[in-house]
Formats: C-alpha cells, sequence, structure tokens
C-alpha cells in the first residue's frame, strides 16, 4: 500500500492541511492518508497540556471523519516528549515493511527541513511531498527540491493543491477576537470551537 502521512500541529486542523491530504490521495495514487498530529512538536511553543492536546485531537478525528481514506494516527501523541520524524517513519518502515510512504507538508517545512532533527534519515524512510504555500511559488519550490535531492539524495515530489493563505496562526486570532472562522475549517471544528471556548 502507498501511505500518505499528513503530520502537525494541527492548532486548529483547517481547510489547508485537509487540502493537501485530499491532493496527495489523488494525484499520487495513495491508499490511505494518515493525520499524525504531534502532542509535542519540536521547534514549536504549544500548549503542551493534555487538555489542549485533547482539543486538538478531537478537532483533528472531527474534520476528517467523512474521508473514507483518511484517518487518524496517534503514534505522536504524547504530550510529555518530542515527537521526531525520523524516529517515527523509521518505526512505520519496520512495522509496516511492506509498505511505501509518502510525507506531505507545506512550504515552510520544506525551507526549514534541514533544521529537523537528524533530517538526513527520514530520506531513507519515505518520498517527500512537499507543497505550495503563501510567498513559496512553483520555481523557488523546484530550487529548493533540486537542492535537497543533489545534496542529500532525496526524493522529493512538488504537491499541486490549490493555495489558500490560511495557518492556524490566523484561526487562533480571529477566535480570539471572537471573530468567524467558518470556512477556514470545516463546519465541525467551527462548531467544537465555538463551544469549548477554544482560543479566547
Ligand atoms: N495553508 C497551507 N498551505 C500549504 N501547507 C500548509 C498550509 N497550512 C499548513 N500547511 C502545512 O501543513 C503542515 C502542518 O501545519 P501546522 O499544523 O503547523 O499548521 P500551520 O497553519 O502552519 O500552523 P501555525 O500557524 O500554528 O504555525 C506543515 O507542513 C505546513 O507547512
Ligand atoms: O523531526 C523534527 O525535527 C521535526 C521538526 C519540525 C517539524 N516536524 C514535523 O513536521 C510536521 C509539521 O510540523 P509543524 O510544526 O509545522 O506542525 C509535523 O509532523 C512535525 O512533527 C518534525
Amino acid at each position: 500500500m502507498k501511505i500518505g502521512i499528513m503530520g502537525g500541529t494541527f492548532e486548529p486542523i483547517h481547510i489547508g492541511h485537509l487540502l493537501l491530504g485530499e491532493f496527495a490521495y489523488e494525484d499520487f495514487g495513495l491508499d490511505e492518508i494518515w493525520f499524525l498530529p504531534n502532542g509535542n512538536p519540536p521547534h514549536k511553543e504549544t500548549l503542551d497540556t493534555e487538555e489542549a492536546m485533547h482539543h486538538r485531537i478531537e478537532m483533528v478525528r472531527l474534520a476528517i471523519k467523512s474521508n473514507p481514506n483518511f484517518s487518524l494516527n496517534l503514534s505522536e501523541a504524547d504530550t510529555k516528549k518530542h515527537s521526531y520524524t525520523y524516529q517515527t517513519m523509521r518505526h512505520f518502515n519496520e512495522i509496516y515493511p511492506n509498505d511505501e510512504f509518502y510525507f506531505i507538508l507545506g512550504a515552510d517545512s520544506l525551507f526549514a527541513f534541514e533544521e529537523w532533527k537528524d533530517f538526513r534519515k527520514i530520506f531513507t524512510t519515505c518520498t517527500i511531498l512537499a507543497a505550495m504555500r503563501d510567498d513559496k511559488d512553483a520555481s523557488a519550490m523546484k530550487g529548493q527540491i533540486r537542492y535537497l535531492t543533489e545534496a542529500y539524495g532525496a526524493h522529493i515530489e512538488l504537491l499541486r493543491a490549490p493555495l489558500v493563505e490560511i495557518s492556524s496562526t490566523t484561526i487562533r486570532e480571529r477566535a480570539a477576537k471572537r471573530l468567524s472562522v467558518r470556512y477556514m475549517v470545516p463546519d465541525v471544528v467551527a462548531d467544537y470551537i465555538k463551544e469549548k471556548n477554544l482560543y479566547i
């Protein structure tokens, strides 16, 4: 099987993440997309509480519920320690030796990739599908893909998903001001944020 891994902090999950999953699934003929929320992401200040993680997981669960090709994977859900991609991907390779993995990410992640822990080891475990985002256009993306490929023998493909200028940060900021986040996230997620008074 060909499995796409959509890793993220998902605070909260938004349509940018879902579009990446959907287009990766179709364009690369994947069999499943696993959404992998990170309980304590490296390089990010998050509310590392069990409660905050519970909400992030619930919102992912709600957002992907209607799509039979999407599932939730809790391998990185521990809030007490950092989960590193190279370790998780190695683990997936070990327990699913017959499957092929595709790690999905956006431009900001691709340009920061060399800061990731033991990033070279990731290239041996999966193909990377990298989507454009914000100011990074196709030529900047292709340049970075070429650089990482030549420098490290990485397997990276450009993922062409619709460009949406939405970030979890914007959603948290809008929710904090009690502004609408409808259509930036699925309705079920917008309802959840409102009901639980998140980000206020
Ligand atoms: N609008 C988007 N377009 C393309 N890629 C995206 C988009 N939003 C997030 N991603 C990618 O999805 C992955 C997980 O993102 P993450 O959960 O950190 O969301 P975020 O919107 O970047 O969050 P924050 O604003 O809190 O930094 C990253 O690889 C990121 O590049
Ligand atoms: O392994 C690392 O060092 C590492 C550093 C930064 C990000 N990541 C992973 O990249 C994905 C997107 O991260 P983020 O912080 O943009 O939500 C998520 O799966 C993280 O676990 C991984």
